[in-house]
């Protein structure tokens, strides 16, 4: 019997511990009152907080666009089942430029320092990137019509469906997965962010900050970043771009080349502007899509921008493995995991229909390993030993980690408040309101991804006495084992 062998079970944590607390509603904030897009009507069946701005505000944000200089000819921000999106002006061939923003318009680093609040960001030290736009975000919407950014505020949405913004009923939709964990998690940061400016920045600057400012208003600031910062903006670089990020994202595009450029123009080029370009053809009066990345599955598009895509390479779990501290080989394991480029805590993303990522069963046979198998971890072997990972080590040892990924598997699967079966029934609904579909689509993915890992290790583990194992092989490699398995001596 393996466990036997397993003097300490290896640790395995799939993402699931105690479940997070909900936070209880807190009170509607003041700032997000006097920000503009909220007297608006909901578009499209599927949207349940997305609002559109009147006629009269995007006429606005237009004129302010043009009278400070962005090229936006090729587009018309209008009302489209997304919310906000851009419209095809007229044919636009693959390649065109949709806008020109100029960085005068751009909220960032530089905007920041140039404003009022510049010297306070500075002489507060390291602070994020993405906390002191925020800031200039939140004192921007506070100083209203005086603010140089007044009508592209008055565009921005007061929410999105991403999870950070869903009420703690919402969140019960997405017990047991590992966004639910994440949401918290990102919520949690952004608190202690929030007390940390408030105390540091806010409360001694009233004169800069003379309203209320609340966690939930820079929670919205943060959302506002999460979901309208193009992807490789990130860090130093982090920027709002006016007009340019109203454009929506499609899974038909499926191009990974970026769509847009950062580069100068004018006398010298002096003039630095934000070009964006159309991934593919569009007719007149089409909406205008980018890809947001391809990269991301179900839950981060959940998370960042509050929509998924019916889409299997969409669905990942993210599996977390870790070498306990109390294994009596835990120095020996770490070493040999260090050695071979990962640590204590290694992170897998399986994707469903997708093979196992490479390094997942090396890892898992590492920290199973004890008993008579031990032996792989003395120095004298410390080269080496990850390549006999990559193959069967034995019998027990495969035994083990069949057996302790079906565990954390099921134990995560008990964890859903339903079952697959009965997701895709609720998903036959029609009046499925955008959150609650957002839920199905990721507690279902989760679901099938772990069920596939299970699978997996349910069918190894069926083959076990099939396998070839380290002495087997050493035997052979030394002249010691037929090809039929039988041990041949010197004799015969
Ligand atoms: C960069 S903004 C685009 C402009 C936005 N639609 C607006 O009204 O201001 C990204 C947000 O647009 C919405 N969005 C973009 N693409 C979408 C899609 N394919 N399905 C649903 N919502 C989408 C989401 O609310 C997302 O957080």
């Amino acid at each position: 019997m393996a466990a036997l062998h397993l003097l300490h079970p290896p640790h395995i944590l799939s993402g699931h511990g105690p479940p997070p607390l909900l936070r209880l509603h807190r009170k509607p904030s003041p700032l997000l009152h006097l920000l503009p897009r909220a007297a608006v009507a909901a578009t499209g069946a599927s949207a349940a907080v997305t609002t559109t701005p009147s006629d009269a505000a995007l006429q606005n944000f237009r004129r302010w666009l043009a009278t400070h200089g962005a090229d936006t000819g090729a587009a018309a921000p209008a009302a489209v089942p997304e919310g906000l999106g851009l419209v095809a002006a007229r044919g636009l061939p693959r390649g065109e430029v949709v806008a020109e923003v100029p960085k005068k318009l751009w909220m960032d680093a530089d905007a920041v320092a140039a404003s009022d609040i510049g010297r306070v960001c500075a002489g507060a030290g390291d602070l994020r990137p993405w906390v002191s736009v925020s800031l200039l975000i939140l004192r921007e919407a506070a100083r209203g019509g005086d603010s140089l950014w007044a009508p592209y505020l008055a565009i921005l949405p007061r929410q999105t469906d991403s999870t950070i913004f869903w009420s703690e009923q919402e969140l019960l939709e997405i017990q047991g997965t590992q966004l639910l964990s994440t949401t918290m998690g990102v919520k949690e940061y952004v608190q202690s962010e929030f007390d940390n400016v408030e105390a540091q920045i806010i409360a001694p600057n009233k004169d800069l900050f003379p309203g209320t400012i609340t966690c939930d208003d820079f929670l919205w600031a943060f959302g506002v970043l999460r979901s309208r910062v193009f992807p490789e903006l990130r860090g130093d670089k982090l920027a709002l771009i006016p007009f340019a990020d109203l454009i929506n994202h499609s899974d038909d595009i499926t191009s990974k080349e970026p769509c847009w450029e950062i580069k100068g123009k004018g006398f010298l080029g002096r003039d630095v502007v934000f070009s964006l370009r159309t991934p593919l053809e569009f007719k007149s009066g089409e909406q205008v899509y980018v890809q947001y990345d391809l990269d991301k599955s179900n839950a981060e598009l959940a998370l960042d921008y509050g929509f998924t895509e019916w889409n299997s390479s969409r669905d990942s779990y993210t599996l977390t493995l870790e070498i306990s501290e109390s294994d009596p080989f835990y120095g020996d394991k770490l070493d040999i995991a260090e050695l071979n480029g990962m640590g204590e805590t290694a992170y897998f993303d399986i994707v469903l229909g997708e093979s196992l990522p490479p390094q997942m069963i090396p890892y898992l046979r590492l920290l199973c390993l004890g008993g008579t198998d031990a032996f792989l971890l003395e120095a004298l072997f410390r080269n080496k030993v990850w390549e006999h990972l990559e193959l069967p080590v034995s019998r027990d040892n495969e035994e083990s980690i069949c057996q302790v990924i079906q565990k954390a598997c099921k134990s995560a699967l008990a964890a859903y408040h339903t079952t697959i079966e009965e997701d895709e029934e609720l998903l036959e609904r029609e009046d499925l309101q955008s959150r609650h579909l957002i839920a199905i689509d990721v507690r279902i993915g989760e679901k099938k991804v772990l069920q596939q890992i299970n699978d997996i290790f349910k069918e190894r583990e069926q083959e076990l006495d099939d396998l070839e194992y380290y002495q087997e092989r050493r035997l052979k490699d030394l002249g010691f084992l037929g090809d039929n398995g039988e041990i041949i001596f010197w004799e015969s």
